[in-house]
Formats: structure tokens, sequence, C-alpha cells
């Protein structure tokens, strides 16, 4: 039986593929993967039978990956399951942030019942006129999955839109519409754009990148839309940006005790892939990646380990290997295995910055002996039996 530890309320879409072999437990100690969305695991100490962790979600921050990869779990993540979800949202701020709509409903409230109010409301309106976004220039920073349907929606809406990723993948560049400007510097999406939406990974090189020096460039009353994560911008920065005028409107998915609390900002709890759509989108696609590295060693949309698919086993054995990606890994694994006298029917070494990951199919199953042997290799995280 394979124990999956569900950390957060995950789809049953995605947890009813996890039927058969599989049993859903609450505590982690005798688990062999974790099914997470946004809970923290960076305090977790993980137990020892723990292989995979599958993130239904884009943002990887609330887990150690290094941490992770040392001990030979992968990692997964769902990219793209919920970017429509965001996508929709980050719309929804477009418009919420350019008419007033938050503080017509308010009025609407203050007044509900009365008589008159269809006749106070001609003359109040006009606290809650705001803009059109046509027209506008759009900043978009990071043109990943949810960028890029940020930027092609904005487009479509007349929006003129600035397209910034100086990693984009090949992947996204065929995604986006040729009416986005690509802009090689942020520096013009901070000078130029109205509106700027902040769309990338939350890394040590994009920590607080929305700060002083950003909006001391930026033109007088522009809002800013951040459905990434809060840490992306620095508090204290925005606190006098909005205070000055710089900053019109700040709209955030992330409010913290510091944000939630300034005048200017519209704050929402974390809502961008609360749909029913995304929910199960990631559940399934989280559970199914689960599911094909424990039974078969797959690999697809690790986020700490190569991408590796052999298919499904048909000789008699196979083994995973975990591994340091530093020299001479692939000969100490087919010495041993030629000693014990196993043939390698099939096999596929893969590496990604400090890590690498070895499957191999086996003519005969792997004696203990020989994953004792593996194991002991300097530089080996965990060997994985397979098939055998
Ligand atoms: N509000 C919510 O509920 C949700 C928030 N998110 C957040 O949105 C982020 C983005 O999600 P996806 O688009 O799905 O991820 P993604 O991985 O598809 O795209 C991220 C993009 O950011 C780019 N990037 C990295 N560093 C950059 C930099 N310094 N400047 C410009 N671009 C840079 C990458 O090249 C990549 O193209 C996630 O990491 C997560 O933090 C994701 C899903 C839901
Ligand atoms: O599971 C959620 O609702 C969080 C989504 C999110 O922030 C992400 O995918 O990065």
């Amino acid at each position: 039986m394979r124990n999956i530890c569900c950390l957060n309320q995950i789809s049953h879409y995605g947890t009813d593929r996890l039927t058969g072999d599989y049993k859903l437990v609450d505590d982690m100690k005798d688990a062999e993967g974790i099914l997470v969305r946004s809970a923290s695991l960076h305090e977790t100490e993980f137990p020892a039978g723990l292989e995979a962790i599958a993130r239904a979600g884009a943002g990887v921050n609330n887990i150690p990956l290094d941490e992770c990869a040392k001990k030979g779990i992968v990692v997964f993540n769902t990219p793209g399951a919920n970017k429509n979800g965001v996508k929709e949202l980050v719309l929804a701020g477009l418009f919420l942030t350019s008419r007033d709509v938050v503080g017509g409903i308010e009025w609407c409230r203050e007044h509900a019942g009365e008589e008159d109010i269809s006749k106070k409301m001609e003359k109040s309106k006009k606290a809650f006129a705001g803009n059109e976004i046509r027209g506008k220039k759009l900043g978009v920073i990071g043109l990943g999955a949810i960028g890029c349907e940020v930027a092609n929606a904005a487009a479509a809406l007349g929006m003129e839109v600035y397209g910034y990723d100086p990693f984009i993948s090949v992947n996204a560049a065929w995604m986006l519409s040729r009416s986005v400007k690509h802009i090689m510097d942020v520096n013009t999406i901070y000078k130029d754009c109205d509106y700027i939406t902040v769309h990338v990974p939350l890394l040590d090189s994009t920590k607080e990148m929305i700060n002083q020096a950003a909006f001391d460039q930026m033109k007088d009353g522009v809002v800013i839309l951040n459905y990434a994560r809060d840490l992306l911008v620095n508090d204290d920065d925005m606190a006098e940006a909005l205070k000055s005028g710089k900053v019109k409107k700040y709209i955030t998915d992330f409010p913290n005790a510091k944000t939630s609390a300034m005048d200017g900002v519209i704050a929402t709890p974390h809502l961008g892939a609360s749909t029913e759509e995304s929910e199960d989108n990631c559940a399934v696609m989280a559970a199914d990646e689960l599911k094909d590295y424990l039974e078969n060693g797959n690999i697809k949309n690790s986020v700490n380990y190569p991408a590796c698919d052999m298919g499904i086993c048909q000789v008699a054995g196979r083994i995973g290997l975990l591994h340091a990606n530093i020299p001479n890994m692939i000969g100490q694994i087919t010495s041993i295995l030629a000693a014990e006298g196993i043939n390698i029917a099939n096999m596929t070494n893969k590496s990604r910055d400090k890590y690498a990951y070895t499957l191999l199919d086996l003519e005969d199953p792997a004696k203990a002996e020989a994953v004792s042997h593996l194991e002991k290799i300097n530089g080996m995280y965990k060997v994985r039996v397979i098939k055998g």
C-alpha cells in the first residue's frame, strides 16, 4: 500500500486517481508522497520513506527544493494548470483599479433600503468615476504561463501591452500575441506604463523587485497589480509611493499586516487559483505526476530534478538513482551492476544544475547487495527499486 498525505484540501478529481494501491493518510510519518497547495514545508522534518512532493499549483516557494533534492525527494508542480483562473482575476484587478467599483458597491450598501437611493445616486456617482483601460499601457513582468495569458487578454481588450521576461521559454514565446511589445529592459516598463503587473516566481533574484528604485522611474499615478507573491514588493517603499501619489492603487492577492492596512490598497485573500476549474486541473496533474513517479520512476514537471520518461518497465527490473551531478557516477553505477552480473536493458541519465537522475531497466532484478553498493557511492542520494 502506498500512503499519500494531503496537506491541504485537494480536489477529489485528483485524489480519486489515487485508488487501488493508494491510501490517503493524515500523518506524513509513513507517506511515500505528499500532495500540497500553499502549506509551508520549510520547517517540516521529512520522513525517510518520502519519495516525492507534488505541489498542486505553480509557486514552490513554500518547499525547500535543495533540501529535498539532497534527500532524494523529487518535487513537482503543475505548470499552467491554474493560469486561466489567475488571468481572470488579474483582469478583474485591472477593472477594479480603473473604476471605483468597490467604492460604488460600498455606497449602495450604506444607502440600502432608502426610498430615494436612485435619486441620491445620480448626484453621488461622480465620486466613483474612473478611466477605461483601452489605450492604456500595461507592463507585464514575467511572461510564463500566467503572464502570457494576461498579456494576450489585455491586448485583446485594446491595451498597449509591453512584456518583459529575460528567460522566456520557446513555448511561451509561441503563445504570445504578436501585438505584445517585447521589452528588453524592465526600466522601459517602469518608465512608460500606466499599469504594471508582476508574474514572476519568488526567488532571491526577484524578492522586493518592486522597490523605491523602481518607483522612482515610474509615472505618477501608476497602478501596480501583484497576483504573484507579497515579498516581490517592498512594503515600506509601497507605503511611501501610495502616500505621495506615485502609485494610485496597489491591488494584491497577497495582503500582509502592513499592506492590508494601507490606503489605496485593494486586497483579496489569495484567490487567484481558487476556482473549481483551476483546483481540479492542478489536483489531476499533481496526482498523475506523483503516480507516474512512484509506479514507473518517470519525472514530469519536477522543479528540482530533470525530466525523464522511460514509459512502463517491460523487463525484469527497474531502479531509479537520485544523485549529485558529478563525474564518474555512471561509471560507478554500471561497474557495480556488471560485477553483480546484471545486464542493463535500457538507461536514461539526465542532469539539472547540481542534481542528476539515472533510470535503469535491468534484465534481472537488482539484488539487495547491489542496491547496498549503489547506495554507498559518494554523491548518491537515493536508490529506488521500482520493479524487481
Ligand atoms: N495568485 C495565485 O493564486 C497564484 C499565484 N501564482 C504566482 O505566479 C507566479 C507565476 O506563475 P506562472 O506564470 O504559472 O509561472 P511560470 O513559471 O510559467 O512563469 C514565470 C515566468 O517568470 C519569468 N521570470 C523569472 N524571473 C524573472 C525576472 N527577474 N524578470 C522577468 N521575468 C522573470 C520566468 O522566465 C517565467 O517565464 C508563480 O510563481 C506564483 O508565485 C501562480 C498561480 C496562482
Ligand atoms: O493553491 C492555491 O490556491 C495557490 C495557488 C498558487 O499560489 C500557485 O499556484 O502558486
